[in-house]
């Protein structure tokens, strides 16, 4: 018997398992693969290893003097290797490891919900152990990569975000279906490394993002010799005896690669993991209450991270996951539970305050609210732009930068309830901006938050000059 069973040992049910742990609480973690989820070993980890090479070689060809010392182009297999060492080599014994250290207890196998409360771990061997949970089960089960219903397409055995991220080769071409996150960083990480890209964007390049991301990187890819078709998808796909894969278009035209890759987005880990024993409907998205605990279950079923939808990141599957820890600890010990916003067991943050960062060149940076979804959602929003290559920091960091930001103000409040930052290397500028959303913080008290000269972050002195201050 254990207080609390985790099914699921990314890094959302790991986090899940430190918090309860911390709380006094013994817990079970059950993992089918390798403790650390697919952001360890097929996400996150290795796809940013994978860009990081061609995102420093880029950096210094931007800089007249440095740019004359790099002789060559990028190492592939040097590239890949480091990658390796990125994913473990695959090997999970390091967070398993963590995982026994903090006093989790680890079983491996497949999980499944077997009544109230209960857990089946079904082991490689075949053993079934049944575990009984005290308090809660916490469902962080994930997703895997979604594959469209296009005539040919499984036969034609495409490559999935999973097989990009852990590829021993580059193939020479590879088409990408979709024009998302996952399609986009790939792309880049591809064309960097020798491949002939073609992207087919469906519904655009970064369709939910603001608009001039996709623009911006749509011409950065082009620059980098990616073939970009907005509009375009296949009707079919077959790959021949040699491997060739050929993609059959809606418009008749026919592309041929050696590697198609879906990018369409995600597919809850959620077919087999006994949800029918509870009364739900197995294969759909969880869905959560504000504690996040699973509609439709008498308060014992949680679910976090990918499975229940709200957001697909790894760092906001992690914030879920303190809260979701902290407040079966205080339910369990018959403490008032702190749900109000911005309360210590509400994720607040998933509904206006996700930040992301896409890894592309120009790198994609951005917290809460676009101009489409503020407005959307009802708010008087007043929009200002600045061209980030007019700030004197960007001219500095790099000969020829290119990049925007916009700020989204709701007017009634006067707050920043969005920012987006376009160009090179500005990931590690989006957490000024988080801070400003998540504080909601005036603008007028912003004025006295002064960037330091001359620091790209100086856009936000251009954008509030831009804005005007009340009189
Ligand atoms: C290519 C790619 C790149 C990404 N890059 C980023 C990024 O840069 N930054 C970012 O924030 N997010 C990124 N993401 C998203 C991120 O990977 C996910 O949001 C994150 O992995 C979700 O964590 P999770 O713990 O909910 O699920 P997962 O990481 O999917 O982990 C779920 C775990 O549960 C296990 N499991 C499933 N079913 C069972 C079962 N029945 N029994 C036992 N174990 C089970 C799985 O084996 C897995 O280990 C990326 C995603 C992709 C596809
Ligand atoms: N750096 C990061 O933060 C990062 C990196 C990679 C992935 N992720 C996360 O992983 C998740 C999955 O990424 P993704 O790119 O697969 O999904 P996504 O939702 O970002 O993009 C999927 C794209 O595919 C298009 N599409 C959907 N169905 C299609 C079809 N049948 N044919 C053609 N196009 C179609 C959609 O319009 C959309 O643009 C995302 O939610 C993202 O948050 C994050």
């Amino acid at each position: 018997m254990f207080d609390v069973i985790v099914i699921g040992a990314g890094p959302v049910g790991e986090n899940v398992a430190d918090r309860v742990v911390q709380g006094g609480l013994s817990v079970a973690v059950v993992e089918r693969e390798l403790v650390g989820g697919e952001c360890s070993y097929w996400a996150c980890m290795p796809t940013k290893a994978l860009l990081r090479s061609t995102a420093a070689l880029s950096a210094v060809r931007r800089l007249p003097g440095a740019r004359e010392a790099v002789t060559g182009p990028l190492d592939a297999s040097a590239v890949l290797a480091r990658r390796d060492a990125f994913a473990s080599n695959w090997a999970d014994d390091g967070q398993a490891a963590w995982l026994d250290r903090i006093g989790a207890r680890l079983f491996r196998g497949e999980g499944r919900l077997s009544g109230t409360r209960t857990v089946e771990v079904t082991a490689a061997d075949g053993t079934v152990t049944s575990l009984t949970a005290r308090h809660a089960v916490v469902v962080a089960t994930g997703s895997g990569a979604l594959v469209p219903d296009v005539a040919g397409l499984r036969a034609a055995a495409p490559w999935t975000s999973r097989e990009a991220a852990a590829a021993r080769t580059v193939p020479g071409r590879l088409v990408i279906v979709g024009g998302g996150v996952v399609a986009v960083e790939m792309a880049t990480a591809f064309a960097g490394l020798g491949s002939a890209v073609t992207m087919l964007a469906r519904d655009g390049v970064l369709p939910a993002a603001e608009p001039f991301a996709g623009e911006l990187v749509t011409e950065a890819l082009r620059n980098a010799g990616v073939s970009v078709r907005a509009g375009a998808e296949p009707r079919s796909v077959e790959r021949a005896d040699d491997g060739t894969v050929r993609a059959t278009l809606t418009t008749g035209e026919t592309i041929e690669a050696d590697e198609l890759l879906v990018a369409v987005g995600r597919t809850p880990n959620t077919r087999d993991i006994g949800l029918e024993r509870v009364g739900l409907p197995p294969g759909d998205w969880l869905a959560v209450d504000d504690t996040l605990r699973v509609v439709g279950v008498d308060g014992w079923l949680y679910a976090a991270g990918d499975v229940n939808r709200r957001v697909l990141l790894t760092h906001q599957g992690k914030y879920q996951a303190r809260a979701v820890g902290d407040v079966i600890v205080a339910r369990a010990a018959g403490r008032p539970v702190d749900d109000g916003r911005w309360g210590r067991h509400a994720v607040t943050a998933d509904e206006r305050a996700v930040p992301q960062v896409i890894f592309t060149e120009p790198e994609v940076a951005s917290v809460g609210l676009t101009a489409a979804a503020a407005e959307a959602a009802g708010l008087s929003i007043r929009v200002v732009d600045h061209d980030l290559g007019t700030v004197a920091g960007a001219a500095v960091h790099a000969d020829g930068y290119g990049g925007r930001a916009r700020m989204v103000v709701d007017e009634g409040r006067n707050v920043i309830v969005g920012f987006t930052l376009v160009g090179p290397d500005v990931a590690e500028l989006l957490h000024a901006a988080t801070i400003a959303v998540v504080g909601e913080v005036p603008l007028d008290r912003l004025w006295h938050a002064v960037p330091a000269f001359p620091t790209i972050s100086e856009v936000w002195l251009r954008l509030l000059e831009a804005y005007g201050r009340s009189a």
